[in-house]
């Protein structure tokens, strides 16, 4: 059994975010508005908010995605990796989290959704060394820019992509970060704003290309 659904409405856009795939979208919302506190992965103020501070948050970064390899760092609930997932089948990702049992839920999702573009690694980033360099690497609420990129810019390919979710602070983030810009070679660092006019909340992405 699980906790008392207290989720908001399924917000307008998540029709438009979503597209064919809101099913899929909608089938994972509910599982984490069902199971997300009870498992420890999202808080119980969160759920009332799921749809617009979370899900449609990541679905807004969907299109910033190239066919290729994602690998997202510190997955957690599966945001952004689970939505992005479901929203580009054209893509495969790799979802990277320490945690047992953020994995097991992980996992059991990606059976679920019979994702057929998802591989769930059980591991801290700085232990993964991909056969074959990601394309891009997504991360959401799993550390500041500058400790964030020694984790996530090595499991680049030269040319990739960082694809990072941040908040309000994130121009801040990207100054605090010069010395580690510097030493991983990052490129064109930039912050797009994304979802303008269409969420509450606007997610902001750090975006940088490693040489
Ligand atoms: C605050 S949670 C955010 C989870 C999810 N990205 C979200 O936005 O809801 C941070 C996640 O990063 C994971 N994490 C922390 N350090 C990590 C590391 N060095 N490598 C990979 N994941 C890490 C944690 O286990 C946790 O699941």
């Amino acid at each position: 059994m699980g906790v008392e659904l207290d989720l908001e409405t399924e917000p307008i856009q998540a029709a438009e975010l979503c597209g064919d795939h809101l099913e899929q979208v909608r089938a994972f919302t509910h599982d984490l508005a069902d199971q997300g506190e009870i498992l420890g992965l999202i808080g119980p103020v969160e759920i009332p908010r799921l749809w617009s501070r979370h899900i449609l948050n990541c679905a807004v970064v969907a299109p910033l995605l190239r066919p290729g390899v994602v690998g997202d760092v510190g997955s957690g609930a599966g945001l952004p990796g689970l939505v992005l997932a479901i929203l580009r089948p054209d893509v495969s990702f790799v979802l990277i989290e320490p945690m047992e049992r953020r994995v097991a839920w992980l996992n059991d999702q990606v059976a679920s959704l019979a994702l057929a573009n998802v591989t769930v690694t059980r591991a801290r980033a700085e232990e993964v060394h991909p056969e074959h360099p990601f394309d891009q690497v997504t991360a959401r609420a799993v550390s500041a820019f500058r400790t964030l990129i020694p984790l996530t810019a090595p499991l680049l390919r030269s040319g990739g992509e960082l694809v990072l979710m941040k908040g309000a602070r994130a121009e801040e983030e990207i100054e605090g970060a010069a010395k580690a810009i510097r030493k991983y070679r990052l490129h064109d660092v930039e912050v797009v704003t994304l979802g303008e006019g269409v969420l509450p909340d606007v997610t902001r992405v750090i975006r940088a290309t490693v040489e």
